[in-house]
């Protein structure tokens, strides 16, 4: 018992400078949204400060703390003010990336000013032993946790009761306030990025004396702060506190208890796990994010261009000396493992920062299988892919019920925990001698790497090729449009019928493997494979590289893989500015990615793509002109793809539903039925419950109480990808068009439903899409065969919800829910659009039609109900609705009742 308590209070002090960082982290996510990971960067500017008054001038505590404090305090200030300000619209991925690179900058510029690995630091609380009831206590544990405390305490009744707190709490609880105070949102946002970099700098100059000065103390202390916060769900103080504290005294009684290796690292860790996991949601809310993400290529392959890659990259490897032999291994070999970025962040939108680990996992299963059971290079890559694909799965898990900054840290914590348990696990790896490999061959062919260099770079020239090509042609499939449209919106998607738990696990399988095949040839380069390289934090200089290249793009890759020391990069720097080059070059990466984040988001590849253009286009004006097809004539060209009709007299029934959200009744037991091959109108105030009758129905929430059926089948319990399935489909009143695909692709997620072999024949073979009848009927009825190749984004707003409508048609449903389809449309496009939903239904598609067009809902409607307060306050023919005195009362208006009785029976004209 004496030993536990001793072990708590070692603990406590601990917690308590975990709860410091942790708190940095919470006050900067709350104005800004986004998981800062250079919290500890910015914090080791003031500690360094602190050191050179204090410990190297000899300043006093009371002298030197305040200016160290404050020089963090002002870089963290000047990050908001300046870089994150100008990213206020970016998705949050950027915004997310935009803290890497502040951390890789910071990190490198400390680095190079403060080489050596640790310096001891003077402590400046009194560090004696206390001796309590026989109990041995540090006197500095105590202190720290007191000073912790206060502060706590302090800042919360600053945020509580204060002006600069009540425009915090304002910033953070709005977007919409934090938009419109503008310039002064910034501010406030600046200060507390402020306040929370002082915090950092604190636990830095507090936990320097006891573990030594080191560049990265900090951003160790990174992960078990990022525990604590989430579990304050980024919000709250004392539960953030509270957490830290607990992990803090969890991590040091197991270092005492727990025997085994790296369990008492790699606590804090599962414990994030585990705490997103159970708190995420698999469904996103209305609200959730749509921001635009990184730009992404085609997939296109130019057969060409690659033989002429590849002709002159053979050609280089047999020109030039070694050390640049070495450097185009070291380029291709990681520009494999930022392939897997290409699927896991680029393609699929999950930020994975365990991409590296799993590359150390690869190299360790295959290294550790060549080492001691002498087994055949490929065979010991196939089980090093093996082992990967498990680990990525449960990398991915997390995904399915977190998304953005949250999943970065989860999986930031579960490669923190492979490198705890595994990496730094002595038995297993064999230590600082690392794995000897011997000489690996394929196929009788020699590759052992320092005694055939250029051999090797061919080899994994060859593999990198492969990669690649799959990589491009996941792209052009039709997994890889679900991949893109579960980036670019999860709700629209799910309504599509996509299998978003399975896409994105597939990402992450998918990226294990690559990752894997890259981690092994990066390892295999030298003759004794030393594990404990993979480190957590690889995988943030890896993201950073990624995303400089070109995230979206299947040759980003090579270009970002030039930042890596050691590779290309390096070569040319060293020519052109001698040795001590290679030093500044993770500054440069920093400083590249800050620049490409703010002016380049598709990264250096967007820009080297356009002198290859160039290029094209004036090679094309020599070679004879061959007719190319766009991507839609060749869609338009091919037979319609085989159509499912609707089930004709089918029905779906709302029976009793009723819906809460805190204290609103948004549904108040409603019940209305859908029939095949009629139209019901659903009209009602604003706020009157519509959408939400809509997304109970769709699946996206579920409702208190009642039931909803078709012909009799309960939906209740059924995702909204199910629904979708059995022939539900819905449109959005945001539109929730995928940005980043095109009008065509946005319809062919619509009709596509992959078999499962696509999942694996997609990587050779992705072929070419076919659409059914009625999506090509939808696109001649709103006229938008030209649109076709164009985003969304380019078209305007009234032809962006044809694009919605008829996306939500192609997916050929027995009951079409549209939600506000005519806003924002022409006089003529509303006349198309009631003749398209009469046509619908003739076709024996159920349709619900809310609408505040009530003219147009007039005209459309067989029946309309009216909903006010999330009751149903009548139900009738059009005709009936428009005397109804109650709806006239709480909707409609004298005015709007009158004049159109007559219009009403129009409607049967326009369907006959
Ligand atoms: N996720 C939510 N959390 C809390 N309240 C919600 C949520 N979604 C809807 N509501 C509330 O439920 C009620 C019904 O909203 P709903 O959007 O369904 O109305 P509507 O009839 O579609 O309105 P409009 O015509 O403006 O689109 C409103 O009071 C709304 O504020």
């Amino acid at each position: 018992m004496r030993t536990f308590i001793e072990f708590a209070v070692l603990g406590l002090g601990l917690g308590a400078l975990y709860a410091l960082v942790a708190l940095g982290i919470v006050i900067v996510h709350r104005v800004s949204g986004v998981i800062n990971f250079a919290m500890g960067a910015i914090g080791m500017v003031g500690v360094y400060t602190f050191w050179e008054l204090h410990d190297r001038h000899g300043w006093s505590f009371a002298a030197a703390i305040v200016p160290s404090l404050l020089v963090s305090a002002l870089v963290g200030f000047l990050i908001q003010a300046i870089l994150l300000r100008r990213l206020q619209n970016a998705s949050p991925l950027v915004r997310l990336l935009a803290t890497i690179a502040v951390l890789v900058s910071l990190q490198s510029a400390l680095e190079l000013r403060y080489p050596s690995q640790a310096e001891a630091m003077q402590s400046s609380v009194p560090t004696g032993t206390l001796h309590l009831w026989g109990l041995r206590i540090g006197e500095d544990r105590v202190i720290i946790f007191g000073i912790v405390l206060a502060l706590i305490f302090g800042l919360t009744a600053v945020y509580r009761w204060t002006k600069f707190g009540i425009a915090t709490t304002a910033v953070a609880d709005d977007v919409m306030v934090s938009e419109s105070l503008g310039r002064s949102a910034n501010m406030v946002a600046a200060w507390n990025w402020g306040i929370a970099s002082a915090l950092s700098a604190l636990a830095g100059i507090l936990l320097a004396p006891i573990t030594g000065l080191s560049v990265t103390q900090l951003t160790n202390l990174l992960i078990p702060a990022l525990a604590a916060a989430v579990i304050g769900s980024m919000v709250s103080f004392p539960i953030t506190l509270a957490a830290a504290i607990l992990i803090g005294i969890l991590e040091s009684e197991m270092s005492w208890y727990v025997t085994a290796p790296g369990w008492s690292a790699a606590a804090p860790f599962l414990v994030i796990i585990l705490v997103l996991a159970l708190r995420g949601k698999t469904i996103p809310g209305r609200s959730h994010e749509r921001s635009r993400l990184p730009a992404v290529g085609h997939g296109n392959v130019s057969w060409g261009g690659l033989v002429a890659a590849l002709g002159g990259s053979m050609l280089l490897l047999a020109l030039l000396p070694l050390d640049w032999v070495n450097g185009m291994g070291v380029t291709v070999a990681v520009g494999i493992v930022l392939l897997s970025f290409i699927v896991v962040t680029g393609y699929a939108g999950q930020l994975s920062l365990a991409q590296f680990a799993l590359a150390g996992l690869g190299a360790f299963v295959a290294g550790r299988l060549v080492a001691t059971q002498n087994m055949p290079f490929l065979l010991a890559l196939l089980c090093g892919i093996l082992v990967a694909i498990p680990i990525g799965i449960v990398v991915g898990l997390p995904a399915v019920r977190t998304r953005g900054s949250q999943l970065a840290v989860a999986t930031l914590g579960l490669s923190a925990a492979i490198e705890a348990l595994v990496f730094n696990n002595r038995d297993w790896t064999g230590g600082g001698d690392g794995t000897s490999i011997g000489d690996p061959h394929i196929f009788g062919l020699d590759i052992n790497a320092i005694l055939y260099p250029r051999t090797y770079v061919v080899v994994t020239i060859a593999i990198f090729t492969l990669v690649a090509l799959a990589v491009a042609n996941l792209r052009r499939g039709r997994i890889g449009r679900q991949l893109l449209a579960t980036r670019a919106n999860e709700r629209a998607a799910m309504s599509l019928g996509v299998n978003i738990v399975a896409t994105k696990l597939y990402a992450f399988v998918v990226g294990s493997v690559i990752a894997a095949i890259g981690g092994v040839m990066l390892a295999f380069r030298s003759p004794s494979i030393v594990y404990s390289d993979y480190i957590a934090f690889g995988s943030i200089s890896l993201v950073a590289e990624a995303v400089v290249g070109g995230i979206g793009f299947v040759i980003g890759p090579l270009f970002g893989a030039t930042l890596q020391p050691a590779s290309l990069g390096t070569n040319i720097g060293v020519l052109a500015f001698g040795d001590g080059f290679q030093k500044y070059l993770p500054l440069i990466s920093g400083i590249i990615l800050i620049r490409v984040l703010i002016r380049s988001p598709g990264g250096m590849v967007t820009h080297a793509g356009e002198g290859v253009r160039f290029i094209g286009r004036q090679v094309k004006k020599v070679l004879p002109q061959r007719q190319h097809m766009s991507p839609s004539q060749k869609v338009l060209a091919r037979s319609s793809a085989a159509t499912h009709p609707p089930t004709a007299g089918a029905e779906l029934e709302v029976r009793d539903v009723a819906i809460t959200f805190g204290s609103v009744r948004a549904l108040d037991n409603v019940s209305l039925k859908i029939t095949a091959g009629r139209v019901l109108g659903l009209i009602g105030p604003n706020g009157a419950g519509k959408t939400t009758l809509i997304d109970a129905v769709s699946g996206f929430i579920a409702p208190t109480a009642g039931s909803v059926s078709i012909d009799g089948a309960p939906l209740t319990r059924m995702s909204p990808r199910r629904r979708s399935r059995l022939g539900v489909a819905r449109s959005f009143q945001a539109l929730e068009l995928f940005e980043d695909l095109t009008v065509l692709e946005n319809l062919l997620i619509a009709t596509e439903r992959p078999a499962f072999g696509r999942y694996v024949s997609d990587l050779f073979m992705p072929g070419v899409a076919r659409l059914p009848s009625v999506a090509r009927e939808a696109i001649e009825e709103f006229d938008l065969a030209a649109d076709l190749d164009r985003l969304p984004s380019e078209l305007p707003y009234g032809r962006r919800r044809l694009v919605a409508i008829a996306r939500a048609i192609a997916a050929e449903p027995s009951f079409l829910l549209l939600d506000e389809p005519a806003a924002g449309l022409s006089d003529r496009e509303r006349v198309e659009l009631v003749e398209l939903i009469r046509r619908l239904a003739a076709r024996d598609i159920g349709v619900l039609l809310v609408e505040h067009d009530v003219d147009l809902v007039m005209r459309a409607c067989d029946e309309i109900v009216v909903l006010d307060f999330g009751r149903v306050i009548a139900h009738g023919s059009p005709a009936d609705i428009r005397r109804d005195p109650a709806v006239i009362e709480a909707y409609l208006g004298a005015a709007e009742a009158d004049p159109a009785v007559a219009e009403v029976d129009s409607k049967a004209t326009v369907s006959s």
